[in-house]
């Protein structure tokens, strides 16, 4: 392993690499780009990289996805989107969907899931975002065991409550769910379904927390420095 880094040495204390060597997702990123460049033979670049997005209703999810996406090269798919579109087409799941999410539930697992599938199999690039997915234990595990895989990296989107309000109704996008009735009753969706899939992930060691106060490229900064190094990681490997 510590020859892989050695024309590194200079610039990059020993010390520095051991710890994010030691980080469980860019374990994984070594592992899967390692094996990018035939190292074991297997072409695991077909293999996508998984990055779940999470964070309270408003908390900015898809702002910050849109800017990763551009300036990392990842696919967006939101989950939410993909249902709103669902909904708008002549789908026979239409009327379900748009009843549970002005409701602000949880659309069940199997026509979400669904949904990602088709769009990580058209994604251009084998770098995904799944933005606002999974919601619910029962969406994560449904993903676990349709998919196959677990995501390789989670980003957690921490917002004060009132900021969240604040945001989702000067959002003005002509949303069924941006009203007070059911943004409370998404609020309570996230706290009591949502933040069992974070404390999940983060007993895994997959969470980077981040704080979602500020304007958008205060806290596009503190993604992007998640996002840069592991693209540092991954110029390193492809040597
Ligand atoms: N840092 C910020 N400061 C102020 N407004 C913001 C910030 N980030 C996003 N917004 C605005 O807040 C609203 C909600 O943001 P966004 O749609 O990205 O959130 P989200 O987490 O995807 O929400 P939802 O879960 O409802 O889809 C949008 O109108 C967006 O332009
Ligand atoms: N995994 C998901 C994601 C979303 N929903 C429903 O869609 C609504 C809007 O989602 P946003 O991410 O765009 O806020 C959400 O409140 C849910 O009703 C879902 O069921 N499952
Ligand atoms: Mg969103």
């Amino acid at each position: 392993m510590w020859r892989r880094f050695a024309h590194l040495s200079l610039s990059i204390s020993r010390t520095k690499l051991q710890s994010l060597v030691r980080d469980p997702t860019v374990l994984k990123l070594i592992n899967t780009f390692s094996s990018d460049a035939g190292n074991d033979g297997v072409a695991s670049s077909r293999k996508p990289f998984i990055t779940f997005v999470l964070g309270g209703p408003g908390s900015g999810k898809g702002t910050q996805c849109e800017k990763i996406a551009s300036i990392f090269g990842f696919a967006h798919l939101s989950a939410g989107e993909l249902l709103r579109e669902e909904m708008s087409s002549p789908s026979e799941n239409g009327e379900l969907i748009r009843n549970v999410i002005k409701e602000g539930k949880i659309v069940p697992s199997a026509i979400t899931i669904s949904l990602i599938k088709r769009a990580i199999n058209s994604a251009t690039s084998d770098k995904i975002l799944i933005d606002g997915f999974p919601r619910s234990e029962e969406n994560r595990i449904a993903f676990e065991k349709i998919i196959g895989v677990e995501p390789d990296l989670v980003i957690f989107f921490e917002c004060p409550e009132e900021e969240m309000v604040k945001r989702i109704l000067g959002r003005n996008q002509g949303r069924i769910d941006d009203n007070m009735e059911t943004i409370r009753k998404r609020l309570k969706v996230f706290e009591d379904l949502n933040m069992p899939v974070v404390e999940h992930y983060s007993s895994k060691g997959k969470v980077h927390k981040i704080t979602a106060t500020g304007t958008v490229d205060e806290i596009f900064e503190r993604v992007r420095q998640v996002f840069a190094s592991l693209r540092y990681l991954k110029a390193c490997l492809s040597f």
